[in-house]
């Protein structure tokens, strides 16, 4: 029998958002560990990579991670990979007023998901998704992230004011999920 994918992550509302997307569209059975894995400086395909070999090391059977960046142009991608430890210290605020003398609000938000199939010889495999947008005054409920200072580029509304459903449809986790679904689907 298939062996279900253990998403590790230590983030509760990634986990809700994957369960929202993913609904009983998914082929395989997917089940949750939560655990803070370490992360290696380094360009997001290496950090997603190592990310997700060592929650192979530790399951010992397929495994899924995720990893979410948010890219300023204006600072040529970062924060990039290391946007937790800025969220963290600024705030939204903090992050907008970071682009203070800057006209270019511009940013992508970026999630990766890294695949390990559970074999020891297997190669990790990886699904990217990117929405543009533009960093704004906060605005909207505070429960996730940077959400409430990320307006994406054709909508008026934050994704921390638009519904969940909303977000769910154009987010960028959405669509790294999109290519993660081909792949099982294609697989079955
Ligand atoms: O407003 C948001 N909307 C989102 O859609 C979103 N996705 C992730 N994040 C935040 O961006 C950082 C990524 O870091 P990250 O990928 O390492 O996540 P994490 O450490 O929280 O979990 P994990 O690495 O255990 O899976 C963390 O601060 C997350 O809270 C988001 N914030
Ligand atoms: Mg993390």
């Amino acid at each position: 029998m298939t062996k279900p994918i253990t998403f590790v992550t230590g983030n509760s509302k990634k986990l809700e958002e994957v369960v929202a997307i993913l609904g009983n569209t998914f082929p395989r059975q997917i089940v949750a560990q939560k655990a803070d894995l370490p992360e290696l400086q380094g360009e997001i395909e290496e950090i997603c990579t190592k990310k997700c070999q060592e929650a192979f090391r530790q399951i010992k059977g397929p495994v899924l991670v995720e990893d979410t960046c948010l890219c300023f142009n204006a600072l040529k991608g970062l924060p990039g990979p290391y946007i937790k430890w800025f969220l963290d210290k600024l705030g939204p605020e903090g992050l907008y007023r970071m682009l203070g003398n800057f006209e270019n609000k511009g940013a992508e938000a970026v999630c990766t998901f890294a695949y390990h199939p559970g074999n020891p010889d297997d190669q990790v495999l990886l699904f990217q998704g990117k929405t543009e947008g533009e960093i704004v005054q906060p605005r909207g409920p505070r429960d996730f992230g940077w959400d409430p200072c990320f307006q994406p580029l054709g909508y008026k509304e934050t994704f921390a004011e638009m519904p969940k459903s909303e977000k769910n449809k154009i987010s960028h986790r959405y669509r790294a999920l999109d290519k993660v679904r081909d792949h099982f689907l294609k697989e079955k």
